[in-house]
């Protein structure tokens, strides 16, 4: 693939695209800006009724379209934000994987993370096709894996800001934890509170 230089379009790539019967009337997927990565993909529901996705539920929602990807991309079926902000509607599979070899036709599994139903209408926009080169793996067995920095660490190893301030400062982060901040001011940090001495009383000559 020839090299993308800074600020160049990227390569355009050939879909050979069938538009089934229940998609006829659509407008096909297309970029909605200049610069945009994905196709808006348009829902291929029946006229006049559309699909309800309860909250908690999914469906997987026809596209009318079957499309024929050149071998070594794939396309990828990805969520819009606006609707998975406004309605708590994403791609369940996020991102879904089209195949190069795959023929069927293209569905979007959508699902309702959201408080209210969500009703699916003929040409809704629903997600979005992002047409991608596939890197293949050939996978060779060895003995042992390269030692690395990170070695086995994963899964939060590198922890966030905050618990790392608090591996650092146990006490400060524990004081600034506490309901009562006030109490805790005077106690340095890794320090055990020394109990008070009892007062001596004044002796009258
Ligand atoms: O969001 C999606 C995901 C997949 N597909 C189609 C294209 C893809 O090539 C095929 C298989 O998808 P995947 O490999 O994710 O599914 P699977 O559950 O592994 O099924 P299979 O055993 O058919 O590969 O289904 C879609 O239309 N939409």
């Amino acid at each position: 693939m020839p090299q993308k230089k800074e600020g160049e379009q990227g390569v355009a790539v050939t879909v050979r695209v069938v538009v089934l019967n229940h998609g006829e009337g659509l407008a096909l997927p297309a970029y909605q800006t200049d610069d945009a990565a994905g196709l808006d993909l348009v829902a291929a529901v029946p006229e006049g009724k559309p699909v309800q996705i309860a909250p908690g539920a999914r469906a997987l929602v026809p596209t009318g379209l079957q499309i024929e990807l050149p071998r070594g991309y794939e396309a990828q079926v990805r969520p819009r934000s606006g609707l998975a902000l406004k309605h708590g509607v994403t791609c369940l599979n996020s991102p879904g994987t089209i195949d190069a070899d795959y023929r069927g036709e293209v569905g979007v599994i959508l699902a309702n993370l959201g408080q209210e139903p969500f009703a699916v209408s003929r040409g809704d926009r629903i997600a979005q096709l992002v047409v991608a080169p596939v890197t293949r793996a050939v996978l060779r067995p060895v003995a042992a894996l390269s030692t690395t920095r990170r070695g086995a660490g994963g899964f939060g190893s590198t922890k966030t800001k905050t618990a790392l301030k608090a591996a650092k400062s146990p006490a400060r982060a524990a004081a600034k934890a506490a309901p009562n901040r006030q109490s805790q001011k005077k106690v340095k940090a890794g320090a055990t509170p020394r109990p008070k001495p009892p007062r001596k009383k004044a002796v009258k000559s």
